[in-house]
């Protein structure tokens, strides 16, 4: 709770049974526009808000009128193809008397594996929110395949939460936490409030989900609360079904967190830190005191540059007298970083015959 509250940009991952009534494979809309007003009061608070949505597949078996279990792969993506646009435009409309604009983003799991991908969604995401808007992201289950899906949300939502460098990631189920066991099988099972450290013995508590419609149940939210946590983003997992989910959380509804294990700048640091690098920029003497003073490197800066490197690769960076001041992500590939060094920013576009990033490497993507 005190997370909440402190927490500068919210995850919320809403999953299909929330949304959609499964009965009628139908929007559950008064839920949505709830949803919409937590959402409205949460950015009131001055917290950038993403939402991760699934539905998509059960909105669109309601309208293609296919059953909604034992689909084959091809069926559940043309469903969710036809799902998807409902599905947006759902929370396009019920955020929209709260004049908050939203954007669809549909990601898969190669796209956190590809560097490129990766900065170029995070990109996005960070100019998104910084003009105000609420992302709503999903799988883009066209292109995902059996191999590369996430299974469900949960770990996107996780993903998400990494790449945005959140420090809260909501997951809002059909229970109102973790279990010593799963209480609908064992009703002698007790919830936790807090979990500090996920051991081997929690793990063993987590079982699938037995609703018929889950796709995870508690190990993908196991697996969401590692990769999130990890990086600096705590995690909590609260019951969403009933109206106005978040503010009942921030009111003290039953939940159980899972503690960040470090914070998220940090976590981002070591983990650029940790990359082996694909080539080597040499920096001038101000160059040199502007990256010590937690300034981006500019090409004005650069004086040398070895190596073969794409966008997104890490650099090994070294001062003027030749030692390595640290190592980050670059925003050009070698062939023009060669072409602008030394050069100044309002210089590069008619060099590269197309506008560039002002920076080489941003102080975000660099670890000194
Ligand atoms: N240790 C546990 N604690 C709580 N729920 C558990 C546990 N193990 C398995 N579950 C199951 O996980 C379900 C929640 O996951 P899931 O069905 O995938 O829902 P969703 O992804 O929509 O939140 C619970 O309803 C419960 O049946
Ligand atoms: N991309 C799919 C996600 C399916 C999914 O993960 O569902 P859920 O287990 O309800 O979060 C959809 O929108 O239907």
């Amino acid at each position: 709770m005190a997370t909440l509250v402190s927490s500068n940009r919210v995850v919320v991952k809403i999953g299909s049974a929330l949304l959609v009534d499964r009965k009628k494979s139908e929007l559950r809309a008064e839920w949505l526009h709830s949803l919409a007003a937590d959402v409205a009061w949460l950015k009131g608070l001055g917290k950038d808000v993403i939402l991760v949505s699934s539905g998509s597949i059960a909105l669109g078996c309601g309208v293609l009128e296919l059953p909604q279990a034992d689909l084959a792969l091809e069926q559940s993506q043309a469903a969710a193809a036809v799902g998807q646009i409902r599905l947006a435009r759902a929370y396009e409309q019920a955020l929209f008397p709260y004049n908050i604009k939203t954007a669809q983003v549909l990601v898969t799991l190669e796209d956190s594996e590809n560097r490129r991908r990766y900065l170029n969604s995070r990109a996005t995401l960070e100019t998104l929110l910084s003009l105000g808007v609420v992302p709503i992201v999903n799988e883009n289950d066209t292109i995902a395949t059996d191999e590369i899906r996430y299974g469900d949300n949960d770990r996107l939502a996780a993903q998400v939460a990494v790449t945005v460098g959140a420090d809260c990631l909501i997951l809002l189920s059909d229970v109102d936490g973790f279990y010593s066991a799963n209480p609908s099988l064992d009703s002698s099972a007790t919830r936790y409030e807090l979990i500090d450290k996920i051991t081997p013995e929690i793990e063993a508590m987590a079982g699938d989900g037995v609703s018929g419609l889950s796709k995870g149940g508690m190990i993908t939210k196991l697996l969401a609360a590692k990769v999130s946590t990890a990086a600096g983003c705590a995690m909590v997992i609260t019951e969403g079904f009933h109206h106005n989910p978040l503010k009942r959380l921030y009111d003290g509804a039953n939940s159980t967190w899972f503690s960040a294990q470090t914070d998220p700048q940090a976590a981002r640091k070591r983990w650029i830190a940790a990359m082996k690098p694909r080539g080597e920029i040499s920096v001038d003497q101000g160059a040199d005191r502007a990256l010590r003073s937690g300034k981006s490197l500019l090409p004005a800066g650069i004086t040398h540059v070895e190596g073969t490197f794409g966008r997104g690769e890490p650099l090994a960076i070294v001062s003027p007298e030749g030692h390595k001041l640290g190592q980050g992500l670059s925003r050009y590939t070698d062939t023009e970083t060669r072409a602008i060094i030394g050069c100044q920013t309002h210089q590069i576009e008619a060099i590269l015959g197309y506008p560039g990033r002002a920076a080489l490497i941003h102080r975000d993507d660099m670890a000194l």
